[in-house]
């Protein structure tokens, strides 16, 4: 098993057939070992470069960080947050894993899994709409990674189509764990995680993105793992619908909508996947279903939820 032991470095270890360690040996990665391919995407503080293992050939997306830029731009806690968070939830499937991470003297290099078929986003854009499997498969695999993450005591808090990539088997890999909220191990007299981060900094300074932020952000500013699971439900309807529940001409606009609750279904909207959504998209997040909750909801009747399973299965045909 692969253990991240300090900055850059990665020990493997070797185990018998009972578990004992055979050799250790640390893995040490620059960016002399890695063959720079093209340019996969821009973000407001990053490039995200594909790149080959020279030893391995593994393929990764490396993302990279200009230092001045961040320090500039005062995002050094969101690169610590982001590196923290990937260290905590590696090993799910879902979720996009940080393999290594190092720096030379102008970047700061996180070595990423590649994901293949880009975003979801741009999928439910080219098909228009997805169909009930289809739906029912994406929606399954975001749900055991959301479950995961919170179990890790990570808050997402900008789940959206765009930061939901796809691998080249089709399957769900989140990632952008830059403006997420780490619990610390602490729980208050309702046995809740408190934020690791205190409130006043973290959780009023960050708004996830207009159409998909919970009204419990926009009225009292409180971010619990609940607004991840609003976002889920917006991108649930999104499946369906192809655009967000809560759109307008203007953020404003948009807040309106969602502190109204003011969102139809198009015709032809399938009524079982109505009935979860209307019980997902509720105002008061302790009323809103939980990821257990969703999990037993019809609309996933005869799913396999057994993990090894859900990430085995071949996607749907797109129709
Ligand atoms: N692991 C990955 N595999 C493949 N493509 C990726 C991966 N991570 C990011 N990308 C692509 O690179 C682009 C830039 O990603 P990055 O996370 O650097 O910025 P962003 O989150 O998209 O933008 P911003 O920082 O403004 O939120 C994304 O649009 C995404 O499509
Ligand atoms: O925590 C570590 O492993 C070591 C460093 C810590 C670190 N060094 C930094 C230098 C700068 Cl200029 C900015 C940030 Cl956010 C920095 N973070 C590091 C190296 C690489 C990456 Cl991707 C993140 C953090």
């Amino acid at each position: 098993d692969w253990k991240e032991k300090g900055a850059a470095r990665l020990v493997k270890t070797e185990k018998d057939e009972n578990g004992n360690v055979i050799s250790t040996h640390i893995i040490k990665r620059g960016v002399e070992d890695f063959e720079f391919g093209k340019t996969l995407g821009i973000g407001s503080y990053s490039t995200v470069v594909g790149a080959t293992d020279k030893q391995t050939q593994q393929t990764y997306a490396i993302k990279i960080l200009d230092k001045r830029h961040i320090i500039k731009e005062k995002k050094v806690k969101y690169v610590e947050i982001e590196k923290n968070t990937l260290s905590r939830l590696r090993d799910h499937p879902g979720i996009v894993s940080l393999h290594y991470t190092f720096q030379d003297e102008s970047s700061l290099y996180f070595v990423l899994d590649y994901a293949a078929n880009g975003e979801l986003l741009s999928l439910i854009k080219k098909m228009g709409s997805l169909d009930e499997a289809c739906t029912q498969y994406y929606s399954a695999q975001i749900l055991d990674a959301l479950e995961f993450m919170h179990f890790r005591g990570v808050i997402h808090r900008d789940l959206k189509p765009e930061n939901i990539l796809l691998d080249e088997k089709m399957r769900v890999k989140i990632t952008d764990f830059g403006t997420a909220c780490l619990l610390s191990n602490e729980v208050d007299s309702q046995g809740n995680k408190l934020p690791t981060y205190p409130q006043n900094h973290r959780t009023n300074s960050f708004v996830g993105t207009a159409e998909y932020v919970s009204p419990e952000l926009l009225s009292d500013k409180v971010q619990g793992k609940e607004c991840d699971v609003w976002a889920f439900g917006c991108i649930l309807y999104q499946l369906i619908a192809g655009m967000p529940p809560f759109k307008a001409a203007n953020e404003y606009l948009t807040f309106k909508k969602i502190v109204k609750l003011d969102y139809r279904f198009p015709p032809g909207f399938p009524s079982r996947l109505k009935d979860l959504v209307r019980r997902v998209l509720v105002f008061d997040p302790r009323q809103r279903y939980d990821i257990p909750r969703i999990k037993a909801h019809p609309f996933y009747d005869g799913f396999d939820w057994n993990r090894k399973n859900l990430w085995k299965q071949k996607h749907p045909r797109i129709m």
